[in-house]
């Protein structure tokens, strides 16, 4: 038994003892061998990392300081991969693709619940609107940064899984102009399951929409 799991053993690949920023670079391209960078990295604080231009974030669940305005203008105008890994660096590939080509970009994030979607999609956002803040003068991008917590507020529940799950999917659009100031948004929601809304209630004010909570759930009043 001893020699057979003997001979099932090889020695690590440099890459995968040190880690890399992108993965691409691993000499041990197999599922241990990315989860094993995933987790040097994150020992490291280093939550986000490449696999060519896909960006893998591993949720700190505590705040780094890698968000401030310092860090936009760090990420403006460099190249995916001139810098460490980092959502502005996306974003930055995205706003450069579209104002130089003056083609459409879609940035699609998945993971599971409590993954970090809903902030990464602010992050994102956050970056689009200082770049383009910079060019505008109607402020557009601070009344779609705003309207997340109403959104939030309206679609979100307490899970198990997340203290501020979305319960909906969002599809959320940004129109830009030829100088890439940000025009206006659009925000469609979409895989709302009907089930989850256990409760409205119309006052003459507002028609309020309770959420099932995946656990203990009850309405709010
Ligand atoms: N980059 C980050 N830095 C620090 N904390 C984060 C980060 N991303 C996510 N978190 C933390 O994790 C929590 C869950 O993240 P988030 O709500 O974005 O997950 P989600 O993938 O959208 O989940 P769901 O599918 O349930 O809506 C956040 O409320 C926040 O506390």
């Amino acid at each position: 038994m001893e020699e057979e799991q003997e001979a099932s053993l090889r020695i690590m690949h440099p890459t995968s003892v040190e880690g890399v920023d992108d993965m691409i670079k691993l000499g041990d391209m197999t599922e241990a061998g990315l989860l094993r960078n995933l987790m040097l990295r994150h020992k490291q604080g280093l939550i986000y990392t490449y696999i060519g231009s896909v960006l893998v974030a591993v949720n700190p669940y505590k705040e780094f300081p890698i968000y401030s305005e310092s860090q936009v203008w760090l990420y403006r105008g460099r190249k995916l991969g001139e810098l460490p890994p980092h959502i502005y660096a996306i974003a930055e590939s995205c706003y450069f693709n579209m104002t130089r080509h003056l083609r459409n970009q879609c940035c699609i994030i998945s993971g599971e619940s409590g993954a970090g979607k809903t902030e990464s999609t602010k992050l994102i956002l956050q970056y689009l609107a200082a770049v383009s803040g910079e060019l505008s003068q109607q402020q557009i991008e601070k009344q779609i940064l705003e309207s997340n917590p109403v959104l939030e507020a309206f679609g979100n529940a307490k899970t198990i899984r997340n203290d501020n799950s979305s319960r909906f999917g969002k599809y959320l659009e940004i129109f830009f102009n030829r100088d890439g100031v940000i025009e206006g948004a659009r925000v469609e929601q979409y895989l709302l399951e009907k089930s989850r809304v256990c409760w409205s209630r119309e006052t003459s004010k507002t028609c309020r929409i309770v959420t099932l909570q995946d656990q203990g759930w009850r309405p709010l009043d």
